[in-house]
């Protein structure tokens, strides 16, 4: 069993900035994919748990402290706490290429080297080996479902995708997802399809074992679950048909049955939420919509089209009520084997607050976010195909009615709502990760500010 934190002691809260290691630990997160702040650099940062998970491999808890500059949700950021898996060797190896985060120049590692030890094979495996058998190693927590065991000896790699967080894939038979950004609390990626594997939803991958902290608070950092190695995600089965030219409403018709099952699986495995209340669902839309006007200047010319189809929430029906849900379903989150659909990743919109992605919300939400994605997947190609997204639109909506027992469809209203919500939520997390997406949430933008279709 591997030792706890020997290195140093382990500090209660945040506190003074970890001399060297802080400064290449400042300079290398912004690079990464799963760092959520990239537009501001790290101001700050503080140890919140150091704990030696093998002999030369340390979990880390850090927190960042970033200016305070309105986040999506329009409340200043306090800051977030991230998830690493530091190496440490004394000497650099060549082996470890793009892993390698610096050398230490002073402190209980001067002179080492430390690199993110999720690249290293032999981290993943030790990894898998602490999941297989429960335990502890100080404040972090193992532990399995005893009805689905992992067999040993599973080759690692490190999925090579973007990524909000780190996965590794274990003989092509398990993954394992580690969240980089960490808040207290459940994480709804484990929470979320272990409810529904409970309730025999076979629609989304039950978790098999995973592993959470007690410190600095309770939270989940990583699931492992079956991996389907003989699936294909959604987003590129729909560029995959586009360019081929092919027609995708059968796949998009099942894709909306499915969904409507798993909708009906959430309702059932978690309380419903209170009605829906569209003046507050018009407010909480308007605030965020000024939020991200103010980050992304190209918004603001839109904003009273926008507003328009906020205020418009309150002649509607509130429609279906409000239950646990996806809460970011896009293309990227489906994976098609054979002719069935999975659906994945339940953690919500990465940059809302853990308890607001807990919370029941209206289904039309994922509704939307589905059907914003068969417009981004149209608009990846030239010339633009909107009839194809038309379409696939109108068959998934079809698709959901037949199994949900009500139709997206028939709320116009707030499907636009709910639709220009994600697309401005789009054109933050664009802004932030990939600017050069932009264009496509923007276009979007512009025709539900314009002609609100
Ligand atoms: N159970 C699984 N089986 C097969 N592939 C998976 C599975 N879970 C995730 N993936 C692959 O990993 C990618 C990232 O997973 P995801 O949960 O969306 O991570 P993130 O939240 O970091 O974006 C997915 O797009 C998919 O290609
Ligand atoms: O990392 P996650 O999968 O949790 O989700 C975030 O990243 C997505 C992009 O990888 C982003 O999705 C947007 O781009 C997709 C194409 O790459 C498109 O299919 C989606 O419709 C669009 O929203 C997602 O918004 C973000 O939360």
């Amino acid at each position: 069993m591997p030792k706890t934190a020997p290195l140093r002691p382990r500090r209660r809260q945040l506190a003074e900035p970890m001399a060297s290691l802080g400064e290449l630990l400042r300079e290398w997160l912004p690079r990464q994919r799963w760092f959520a702040g990239k537009d501001r650099p790290v101001a700050e940062l503080g140890l919140l748990s150091m704990t030696e998970l093998f002999p030369g491999c340390l979990h880390l808890l850090v927190h960042t402290g970033q200016d305070a500059v309105p986040a999506p949700g329009g409340a200043p950021s306090a800051g977030d706490c991230y998830q690493l898996l530091l190496g440490v060797r004394e000497q650099p190896s060549p082996r470890l290429g793009r892993a390698v985060i610096g050398q230490v120049r002073d402190g209980p590692l001067a002179g080492r080297t430390v690199y993110d030890a999720l690249h290293d094979p032999r981290t993943a495996q030790l990894l898998l080996e602490r999941l297989r058998h429960p335990g502890k190693a100080g404040p972090l927590r193992f532990e399995s479902d005893p009805a689905r065991p992992v067999p040993g000896g599973l080759a690692p790699r490190l999925l090579d995708a973007e990524q909000s967080n780190t996965s590794l894939i274990y003989g092509d038979e398990f993954i394992l997802k580690l969240f980089r950004r960490v808040q207290p609390g459940v994480n709804p990626d484990l929470e979320v399809p272990d409810a529904l594997a409970r309730q025999g939803c076979g629609r989304v991958p039950a978790p098999v074992a995973w592993m959470r902290t007690t410190h600095p608070y309770e939270a989940t950092l990583g699931v492992l679950q079956p991996f389907l190695h003989d699936a294909s995600d959604g987003w590129t089965l729909s560029l995959d048909a586009l360019a081929a030219g092919d027609d995708f409403t059968v796949q998009a018709h099942e894709l909306g049955q499915t969904m409507g099952d798993v909708h009906l699986a959430l309702a059932s495995a978690f309380p419903a939420g209170p009605p829906g209340e569209n003046d507050r669902t018009a407010a909480a839309m308007t605030e965020r919509l000024n939020a991200a006007a103010h980050c992304v200047p190209a918004l603001q010319p839109f904003v009273p089209g926008l507003r328009a189809a906020f205020a418009a929430l309150t002649t509607c029906d509130s429609g279906p009520p409000a239950q646990r849900i996806h809460g970011d379903l896009h293309l990227g989150q489906v994976l098609r084997a054979g002719r069935d659909w999975f659906v994945i990743d339940f953690e919500g919109e990465p940059s809302r607050p853990l308890a607001e992605r807990r919370s029941a919300h209206s289904p039309v939400r994922d509704i939307a976010g589905m059907l914003r994605s068969f417009d981004y997947a149209a608009r990846q190609r030239r010339p633009w195909r909107p009839e194809w997204a038309r379409r696939c639109r109108e068959a998934f909506c079809a698709g959901y009615a037949a199994r949900a027992g009500w139709d997206p469809r028939k709320k116009h209203g707030l499907l636009r709502a709910y639709e220009t919500d994600r697309a401005v939520y789009e054109v933050l997390y664009e802004a932030r990760h990939r600017p050069d997406w932009l264009p496509v949430p923007m276009a979007a933008i512009e025709r539900l500010a314009v002609r609100g279709d």
